[in-house]
């Protein structure tokens, strides 16, 4: 199929034209959960994610039965700044335990019964080092948002973007401080394990990053052609895709959110197929989500990437569904209401 975007403008217009959710299986959904076998509201959040989800289907008594992972990877050139734990030999490394099943987000996959696709970008052709210029050339982002919007399988009915790129809590931090100002330090973590002293000076190469690309108060697009790098390109594509699907979201870690966040500066309301599945222990990500007004689902603690997170929270998800599909109304168990 010929790509439905030829340019940065294209793909921004895709985006304003996305469609919604459908507002009549909501409100059957509604209905239902009200008629279930349980005190109202007794399911918790279970209940609301039920009810979005239903809507974003367009059917009052959905369940997930389709799930996908994709896994992008992409290599970049800030890590010659000495930003990171790991050399950017890993991202390769990883790529291959990915396709072996080795990896965390494999084990998860399997658990929620969620396909998995693993997508490297031009891993030997790293990114401009952000530090002292921008990231990808307007080309090399088509190119990468492409390949995100052509790895969502047209038959998923839940989506987690996931990555793999040593070196890309830098570009998540700088896109976060482009985008949402303050400091560059509360937006800087240690990512794979940086130390101390390692710290300080990632905070200003972020700082640097976003100064030397007049990153603050460009657009969203911009903002993730400068700072990005191919995986949080892709994952941005993929999401986009998901959402002209109607296909609900669970966005993973720093690195993933930060891509989202792009689409929502790009377009407010580009993520509202979009909910948050975890909060990760890199101390940007709770500021990230509490901007883009994003809950959290699970709080464990992790700081791995990969979908891993996003992948345990669906779980969740499909668990909400098949209570809300699948349970009893009061009339059908007999069951005497308040
Ligand atoms: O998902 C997160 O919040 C997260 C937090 C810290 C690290 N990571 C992963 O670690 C890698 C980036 O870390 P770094 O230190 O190389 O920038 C990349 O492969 C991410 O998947 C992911
Ligand atoms: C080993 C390793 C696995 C990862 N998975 C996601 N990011 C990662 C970073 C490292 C270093």
């Amino acid at each position: 199929m010929p790509s439905p975007f030829s340019s940065l403008s294209d793909f921004a217009a895709l985006l304003r034209a996305a469609p919604g959710t459908d507002a009549a299986a909501t409100q059957a959904a509604q209905a239902r959960d009200a008629d279930l076998t349980k005190p109202p509201g007794a399911l918790g959040r279970l209940e609301d994610l039920a009810q979005w989800y239903c809507g974003w289907r367009g059917n009052a008594r959905a369940r997930v039965t389709a799930p996908q992972v994709i896994v992008f990877a992409g290599n970049h050139g800030v890590v010659a700044q000495g930003i990171s734990a790991f050399p950017a030999a890993v991202t390769a490394q990883m790529v291959a335990n990915f396709r072996a099943g080795g990896a965390a987000v494999n084990q998860l996959a399997a658990q929620v019964g969620a396909r998995m696709d693993v997508v490297a970008l031009d891993l030997d052709r790293p990114t401009g080092d952000i530090s002292l210029g921008p990231a990808m050339s307007e080309d090399d982002m088509l190119r990468a948002l492409n390949i995100g919007w052509d790895a969502v399988d047209p038959a998923t009915d839940l989506l987690v973007v996931g990555e793999m790129g040593i070196g890309n809590t830098t570009s998540a931090a700088a896109i976060a401080l482009a985008l949402f100002g303050g400091g560059a330090e509360g937006w800087t973590g240690r990512g794979t394990g940086l130390a101390d002293a390692a710290l300080a000076h990632k905070a200003q190469i972020v700082a640097r990053a976003v100064t030397v690309n007049a990153a603050s108060g460009a657009g969203g697009l911009e903002v993730l052609r400068r700072l990005g790098g191919r995986e949080l390109v892709a994952m941005a594509g993929a999401m986009a895709r998901a959402r002209q699907l109607r296909v609900p979201v669970v966005l993973d870690g720093f690195i993933c959110t930060a891509a989202a966040a792009c689409l929502h500066a790009e377009c407010p309301g580009a993520l509202d197929h979009a909910i948050a599945g975890h909060v990760s222990a890199e101390p940007g990500h709770p500021r990230l989500l509490h901007a883009l007004g994003k809950e959290p689902l699970l709080a464990l603690g992790l700081r791995l990437g990969e979908g891993s997170g996003g992948v345990l929270a669906m779980g969740i998800v499909q668990a909400a569904l098949a209570c809300h599909s699948g349970m009893a109304t009061f009339a059908e168990a007999g069951v005497s209401g308040a």
